[in-house]
């Protein structure tokens, strides 16, 4: 057994979160541990965003034979080398990799220890044979896929979030249960390849959504093929052959249908099992570590943030967690995380994206003079250029102008929601928006223009056309 370690900071789980808490730690002159138990970089490098990012690449430029004819530019249909598209997917998670890695944070003077770690009591653990005491904590431990409860699943082959990148062919018919961003954008990716793809969704696609901002997708993954059957919750499945077979149940009907392979896409759980947070004294709300707005535990040593905690799954809200305990733990400064500015993007074509409330939720909350607005690509004439008019942009502010949420479903709406969430993150108001001066011709337009019909209204009316009648008669 080795001395035990004592630090200042024990960060657990080298992810989104962990990462960033650690590297701070250690450039702040705290002594730092990092445990991780499985791959350095955790789930958005190893099996979440980058190589799903990766993917959609492949099968945008798969796609682009079918868009160039309308350019007057003709290609031939693809042909797809699954061997090759599943290469680039690789080289794309190890490009990023050197950041994430080991010898990078060692580098920065973070002790790392490559194991699962256990807490042993509240102010130490171990993990495998190391006994490490620390000052302060940071969990960071992620989520791990959530098996559905459907007869006969644990008796046939399927796969999920977490390994449905290691797939070394291409399926012939991809069956996809759960139509969240997951289920959506593999769903996509994998019919723009060469897969049939039929994506079961027991409520409805994306469905914390603004509705009108789903129909885009919705619309587009329906023209591409993508076989959506919402309403439908999957409830057995078993082997035919060869195939699968999946027993679904809408309303009172009872379908089968069958795939070649199964994708559950169905959510993810806290990973906190195993972690010993009893004899720490660590409350959580089912799986989920409860935290308060600081990402602080019930015991006062211990923070936690990421997936772990049950909210957002995203890997900038762990980077924004991590800067709030970065900022309360170490800094002792106020902070507290901001959920209302969290964006949230989904990577389909076109892709959605928002940021604050979406309509539905801001009447939830009580505002029932909303003013809500909308601008069209087909508006734009950059749109019309690329010919990418699908979709709109959405506000929803209060009559006097404070946003309160905005959403795009659109080409690079991901990129376009980003001045959105400044603006609320600094307390813009709408106006802010019509005094920018946007570069012609830019998707980015389309913002400016939502926001200058909110004031368009009030200004075009006949009492302002009144007024400026009277006053060119004195010029
Ligand atoms: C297919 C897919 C696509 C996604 N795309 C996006 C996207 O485009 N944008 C986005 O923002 N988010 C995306 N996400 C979500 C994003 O990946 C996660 O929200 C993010 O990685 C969470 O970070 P984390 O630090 O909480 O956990 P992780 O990054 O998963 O890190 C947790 C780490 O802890 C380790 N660990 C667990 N238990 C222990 C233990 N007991 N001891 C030691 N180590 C332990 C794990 O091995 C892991 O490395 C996607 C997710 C999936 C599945
Ligand atoms: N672009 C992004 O930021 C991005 C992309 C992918 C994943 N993620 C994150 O990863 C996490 C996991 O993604 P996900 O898509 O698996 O989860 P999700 O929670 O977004 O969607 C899961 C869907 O599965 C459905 N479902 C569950 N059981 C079912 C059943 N038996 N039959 C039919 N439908 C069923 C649910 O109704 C739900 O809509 C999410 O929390 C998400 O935040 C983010």
């Amino acid at each position: 057994m080795p001395e035990p370690l004592r630090a200042d900071l024990c960060v657990i789980g080298a992810g989104s979160g962990g990462l960033n808490v650690a590297a701070a730690g250690a450039q702040l002159g705290l002594s730092t541990v990092l445990i991780e138990g499985g791959e350095m970089g955790g789930d958005c490098l190893n099996s979440g965003c980058v190589p799903s990012k990766a993917l959609i690449a492949a099968a945008r430029v798969a796609t682009q034979h079918r868009l160039s004819a309308a350019f007057g530019v003709d290609y031939a249909p693809p042909r797809i080398d699954f061997a090759r598209v599943r290469a680039h997917v690789k080289e794309a998670i190890a490009a990023i990799e050197p950041h994430d890695s080991q010898a990078r944070y060692e580098g920065l003077g973070v002790r790392v220890v490559r194991a699962m770690a256990r807490f042993t009591g509240p102010d130490r653990l171990i993990a495998g044979e190391q006994e490490i005491a620390a000052r302060r904590f940071c969990i960071a431990t992620g989520a791990n896929p959530a098996i559905p409860d459907i007869v006969g699943l644990d008796q046939v082959p399927f796969r999920t979030l977490n390994d449905i990148f290691d797939l070394e062919t291409l399926p012939s018919h991809l069956l996809i249960i759960g139509g969240g961003s997951g289920g959506c954008e593999l769903g996509q990716a994998f019919r723009r390849l060469g897969a049939r793809v039929t994506i079961l969704e027991m409520k409805c696609l994306l469905g914390d959504a603004d509705p009108e901002l789903v129909e885009v997708v919705r619309r587009r993954l329906c023209a591409e093929g993508v076989v959506l059957r919402e309403g439908a919750q999957a409830i057995s499945v078993s082997r035919q052959g060869a195939n699968l077979r999946l027993t679904l149940q809408e309303d009172s009907k009872r379908d089968t249908i069958e795939g070649s392979h199964l994708l559950v896409a169905a959510g993810r759980v806290p990973a906190s099992d195993g972690l010993g947070l009893e004899a720490a004294g660590i409350a959580r709300q089912g799986k989920a570590i409860t935290i308060d707005g600081r990402c602080r535990t019930s015991n006062r040593r211990v923070w936690a943030i990421g997936d772990v905690t049950g909210g957002p799954q995203f890997t900038h809200w762990a980077s924004h967690q991590a800067l709030v305990v970065i900022k309360s733990m170490m800094l002792r400064l106020p902070a507290r995380t901001r959920p209302l500015i969290l964006p949230r993007v989904t990577f389909t074509d076109p892709e959605l994206a928002q940021v604050g409330m979406t309509e539905v939720e801001a009447r939830a909350a009580g505002h029932d003079r909303l003013v809500v607005r909308r601008w069209p690509f087909a508006e734009n004439d950059r749109a019309e250029t690329d010919r990418t008019t699908a979709g709109f942009v959405k506000l929803v502010a209060t009559p006097k102008g404070r946003i309160l949420g905005a959403g795009i479903a659109g080409v690079s709406a991901g990129e376009l929601i980003q001045s959105w969430s400044l603006a609320l993150a600094a307390g813009l108001s709408l106006r802010a928006f019509t005094e920018m001066i946007t570069v012609y011709p830019t998707l980015g337009d389309a913002s400016k223009r939502a926001a200058s019909g909110f004031y368009a209204e009030r200004l075009l009316n006949d009492r302002t056309r009144r007024w400026v009648r009277w006053m060119a008669r004195w010029s």
